[in-house]
């Protein structure tokens, strides 16, 4: 059976690109021929509206339904509600259905483990499985980071993230003292890097000089562009909306070095768990 591997797209700060990268690296990889599917993990439902389904709400089957069966331990069929989208990713929407769920987590059995537990059941499908997670560290967060092989952290190249890259280091510590020892971090990916302007390049380098010695940085940085903010609302990725844009590009050029793996760099010890 061939090998998935699960990837949660994650950063607690809010407005980093989490969402769009998490589409634009998912419809990257299909477009390589890989077999993807993207969940959003996300009450807001950034996600499933961005791949074009705008009424979250009447969504009947969503991530919450999954997690809720799998708690009361209901004998489903895994793959029903999966949505289909047209450039070739498969799709778990969510609403804020997943609002009570996140809730209802905090008392349930072995809570860390019910996404780990739903993705088990759909995984031999896949080659790659994306989670875009909400900016928090709460359950839900946890959930998917326990559900991972490893994370990705896109960060907003416009200031230096000491602090919130040290608590969400710090959690993924805790997750690999605790729940999931393997949980690797691929690296950071620069987002909304704006070329032009002396502050981006200070920051670029502020944290490289800050956080390069622990987690790669990817060399394809993804710049700042209003095509990119406009695609959120078409319901397709950047390839399809402005192929010959420096965005595209630049996620291409982002899916090409997640395609040739590498965990380099990963120096992150469950023993630094506090
Ligand atoms: N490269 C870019 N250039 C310009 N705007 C962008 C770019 N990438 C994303 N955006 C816009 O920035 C905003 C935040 O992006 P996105 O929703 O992907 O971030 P997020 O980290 O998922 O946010 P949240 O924490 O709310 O889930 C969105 O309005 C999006 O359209
Ligand atoms: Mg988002």
């Amino acid at each position: 059976m061939p090998n998935c591997k699960t990837i949660a797209i994650c950063n607690q700060k809010g407005g980093v690109g989490k969402t769009t990268t998490t589409m634009n690296l998912g419809i990257g990889l299909a477009n390589k021929g890989k077999r993807v599917l993207v969940v959003d993990s996300d009450p807001q439902g950034d996600l499933t509206t961005c791949l074009g389904w705008q009424r979250v709400d009447e969504i009947p089957v969503t991530l919450a339904t999954k997690m809720h069966e799998i708690i009361r331990d209901n004998e489903t069929n895994p793959e029903s509600g999966i949505l289909h989208h047209n450039e070739g990713v498969d799709l778990i929407p969510s609403n804020t259905d997943l609002e009570g769920l996140e809730m209802y987590l905090v008392t349930a059995m072995s809570r860390e483990n019910i996404l780990k537990s739903y993705l088990n059941m759909v995984k031999s499908n896949y080659d790659y499985i994306l989670i875009d997670c909400r900016p928090s560290l709460g359950m839900l967060t946890l959930n998917a980071l326990t559900a991972a092989d490893s994370v990705i952290i896109p960060v907003q190249a416009q200031y230096l993230p000491a602090r919130a890259m040290t608590q969400l280091l710090r959690t993924v510590s805790k997750v690999k003292a605790h729940t999931n020892p393997n949980l690797a971090i691929d690296g950071i990916l620069l987002t909304l890097v704006d070329n032009r302007t002396n502050l981006a390049k200070s920051t670029v380098d502020a944290i490289r000089n800050n956080f390069g010695s622990v987690v790669k940085i990817y060399k394809a940085k993804i710049p700042i562009a209003v095509k990119a903010a406009e695609v959120t609302s078409k319901g397709k990725s950047i390839y399809a909306y402005e192929p010959n844009s420096k965005v595209a590009q630049a996620y291409a050029d982002f899916t090409k070095e997640v395609l040739s793996g590498g965990r380099q760099k990963e120096r992150l010890r469950s023993a630094d768990a506090r």
